[in-house]
């Protein structure tokens, strides 16, 4: 199995600084994220407002590292488009606010980005199986949208196992993804189940060197990477 990648959440970031914030996680060597994770918010599909398009246009101007945007609003269909336009390069819309999921993947690919679909901790696996089939990402909450800094809700693991088998036995191609709670404490039991890329916002952002919790984390998931 491939490196785990690390995506440190930018939620939790100085939004004053976003652009020092970013590189701060994108020197060169083992300290280097794999992507950086851009949390949309639109204070109506999440009870959280954050940034949008024009912030991140700017951000993809000043970023040195593959950003990794997804978007919790409502009518993805809608938007999700200026996003794989402007340069990102995993745009990841939610499944519970998706009107056509299957066009909506067929769109973000044409215009040049990867697609995502994620889903929420209580959303369950099964019913987007065929749609992912059109799909780069998954990824999997494992805390309800909105918010930085929360418990880890370790239920979700046994969807992260489901889709660890169905890639491994190439039903699905896709990079299993995990977002919210991710830490020292909890990033190994991911790891166990089969996650490729952990979303870690606090561990991050809150450590006094982020660069040094990527590496960390990142050490950390490969030695109890299922496989
Ligand atoms: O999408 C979200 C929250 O809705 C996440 O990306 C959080 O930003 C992760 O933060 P931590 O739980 O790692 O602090």
């Amino acid at each position: 199995m491939a490196e785990p990648l690390i995506a440190p959440s930018i939620l939790s970031a100085d939004f004053a600084r976003l652009g020092a914030e970013i590189a701060a996680v994108a020197q060169a060597g083992t300290a280097r994220a794999d992507w950086v994770h851009v949390d949309v918010m639109d204070a109506h599909f999440v009870p959280n407002l954050t940034l949008g398009l024009p912030v991140v246009q700017s951000l993809l101007k000043v970023a040195d590292i593959p950003l990794d945007c997804h978007l919790m609003i409502e009518d993805p269909d809608r938007w999700a488009i200026g996003y794989a336009e402007a340069g990102a390069y995993n745009v990841t819309v939610h499944a519970e606010a998706a009107k056509d999921p299957v066009k909506l993947a067929k769109d973000l690919r044409a215009a040049g980005a990867k697609a995502g679909l994620s889903i929420k901790p209580g959303t369950p696996l099964e019913p987007w199986l065929d749609a992912l089939k059109h799909y780069d990402t998954l990824l999997v909450m494992s805390v309800e949208p909105g918010f930085g800094g929360q418990s880890f809700i370790a239920d979700v693991l046994e969807k992260v196992r489901t889709a660890r088998r169905l890639v491994d036995t190439g039903q699905l191609k896709l990079v299993v993804e995990i977002d919210g709670g991710i830490n020292a404490d909890t990033i190994e039991q991911a790891a166990e189940a089969g996650v490729d890329c952990f979303v870690a916002g606090s561990a991050v952002y809150g450590a006094d060197d982020p660069g040094q919790a990527v590496a960390a984390l990142r050490a950390q998931a490969a030695r109890h990477r299922a496989g």
